[in-house]
């Protein structure tokens, strides 16, 4: 229960008055929700042109108002990522497939599920402060009809009653019939105040100021101490609030043009402008082309680049590989790794500078599901990739045979990790993970780097990569594996980095090692060490 705030004019709803969402079953709860059947064989009606030849989901009894295809997907995707753990940029696709959605809804449902499942955090503290409860207190089909609402009020330019009178009816829908009333009251007291009223309240409820920026910009209080850290380390925590109002917007969409085809980025770009794209090759990254928006689909087709050379790549994720190929001068015949290569992006682009350097690249992914991924991402580039399914701690990555140890020239580890520096690409992440999940990360990342280093050659050099800034994943994985390790010297990624962007990206703090930021570089929070074997 949170205390309600002191307000002007009594807007906020009371849950008496509008009806109760806690949906309890006992109390006329449509208990198995959607897509249940059985309800004491009575007929339904269903949505009709939604997920045809599915069971009807809804068991009306007079015919409803319209409610969009757009909102009944998004709907949708809230729950697949609730019960399913599924991931949203998963299941958004095939849900839009699914319900035949036209580019226009496509778009609809996508803003609608992202802002939502983005902006949760956020819209939960205001439900409470509307409702006069605790978000666990209401039923979770309610909560996620309240937060797609509240999404559309707030985040959205909806119009409130288009916003509140389809929530209602995707209540009726999706849940307890009679809480569309505690809907309807709720999210009319949430469209009563604007944003800049909303935030003021949760600063005056919260419990501390963590608390606050937490709920404000919607992180868990955990996330944000962790980007506070890194930024203290860089002397920059004032970049803090930026950081987290750059979490939450959309990102740009990176397209990465891979060296040796037949169009450069700047080729690309002036073809997708032709082909009616908003499109610059003046990133970060030599080889990327960022676009203000469209269907990265349909832009990768205009590009008329060779197959497979034009591909959607956050730029950090392209400087993280070019680290690597482009640290020094390639030699023919040289040996690359790429230790964790699932789903390919990385081996891709490292494929393309071994092809064009004279260099192999063995591309290493534990899952075989993730292994055939990479095998498709690396296909313009086969010929001078080999793609293998093996544990990276074991022989069978580096093709050890007997105690022959296989000595690789360049070995990226771009290892599993938190994933806290994607938070703007992946909506739900942030919820997902927690801090207990660190301590096994960290123990995996180090026995991967310990496999790589004894693959190394001498004056070989090794590229640690996580798309995370959370210190325990970077600079303190980095220190101890240089204790570990007296043989690796720490090279100056920061100086390499700067040679193949041309400038100087702005890095900051003290350490050589490279730490991009959504907020400063417009990429992914990538972190970049590069070591070599003395
Ligand atoms: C951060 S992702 C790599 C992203 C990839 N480099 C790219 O750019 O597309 C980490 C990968 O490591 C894989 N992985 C996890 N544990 C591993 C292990 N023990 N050995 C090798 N790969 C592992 C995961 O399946 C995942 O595909």
């Amino acid at each position: 229960m949170v205390a309600r705030p002191r307000r002007r004019g009594g807007a906020l709803v009371s849950a008496r008055e509008a009806g109760d969402g806690r949906g309890g079953r006992g109390r006329g709860d449509q208990g198995g929700g959607r897509g249940r059947g059985g309800q004491g064989g009575r007929a339904r009606e269903g949505s009709g042109s939604f997920r045809p030849g599915r069971e009807p989901r809804t068991r009306d009894r007079a015919p409803r108002a319209r409610i969009s295809s757009a909102r009944l997907v998004a709907y949708d995707v809230l729950r697949d990522v609730e019960d399913r753990d599924a991931y949203a940029n998963l299941a958004l696709p095939a849900r839009i497939r699914e319900a035949r959605l036209d580019a226009r809804d496509a778009a609809l449902a996508t803003e609608l599920a992202a802002g939502s499942l983005r902006g949760r955090g956020r819209y939960d503290r205001i439900i409470e402060l509307a409702a006069g409860r605790g978000i666990d207190d209401i039923d979770p089909r309610t909560r996620n009809v309240l937060r797609l609402g509240a999404h559309q009020l707030l985040g959205m330019r909806t119009a409130s009653h288009a916003a509140v009178n389809e929530s209602v009816e995707l209540q009726r829908r999706v849940g307890n019939e009679k809480a569309a009333g505690f809907v309807n009251g709720v999210l009319r007291a949430v469209g009563r105040s604007s944003n800049e009223e909303w935030d003021e309240w949760i600063e005056q409820s919260a419990a501390n100021a963590d608390a606050a920026l937490a709920a404000r910009t919607s992180h868990p209080a955990w996330v944000l101490r962790a980007l506070r850290a890194a930024l203290i380390a860089e002397g920059r925590e004032n970049e803090l609030e930026q950081l987290l109002v750059a979490d939450n917007a959309s990102p740009r969409v990176s397209l990465a043009v891979l060296p040796g085809g037949d169009a450069s980025p700047s080729e690309v770009a002036e073809a997708l402008r032709e082909a009616g794209f908003e499109a610059r090759s003046s990133g970060l990254s030599p080889v990327g082309v960022e676009l203000a928006g469209g269907d990265p689909g349909r832009a990768i087709a205009a590009a008329g680049a060779a197959e497979g050379f034009v591909r959607v790549q956050d730029q950090g994720s392209q400087l993280a590989a070019l680290a690597l190929s482009r640290c020094r001068p390639v030699h023919a015949d040289e040996r690359w790794l790429d230790l964790c290569a699932g789903p390919g992006g990385k081996s891709a682009l490292l494929g393309a500078e071994a092809l064009r350097g004279g260099a192999y690249l063995r591309a290493n992914e534990v899952s075989e599901h993730r292994a055939e991924l990479v095998r498709g991402s690396v296909a313009p580039v086969s010929g001078a990739v080999e793609v293998v399914c093996h544990d990276g701690r074991d022989p069978g990555a580096f093709g050890d045979e007997g105690s022959e140890r296989v000595r690789f020239d360049r070995i990226l580890v771009d290892a599993p990790c938190s994933g806290l520096g994607a938070l703007r690409r992946r909506p739900e992440a942030r919820w997902r993970k927690q801090p207990s999940d660190l301590p096994a990360l960290t123990a995996l990342q180090e026995e991967l780097l310990d496999a790589a280093v004894a693959h190394l050659a001498v004056d070989g050099v090794l590229a640690y990569v996580t798309c995370s800034p959370h210190l325990a994943e970077t600079r303190v994985t980095v220190d101890r594996l240089l204790r570990r390790h007296p043989e690796l010297g720490e090279l100056d990624a920061r100086s390499a980095l700067r040679d193949i962007v041309g400038r100087d990206p702005g890095f900051a703090g003290d350490a050589p090692s490279a730490q991009l930021w959504p907020h400063r570089h417009g990429t992914d929070a990538m972190f970049i060490a590069l070591f070599e074997r003395r």
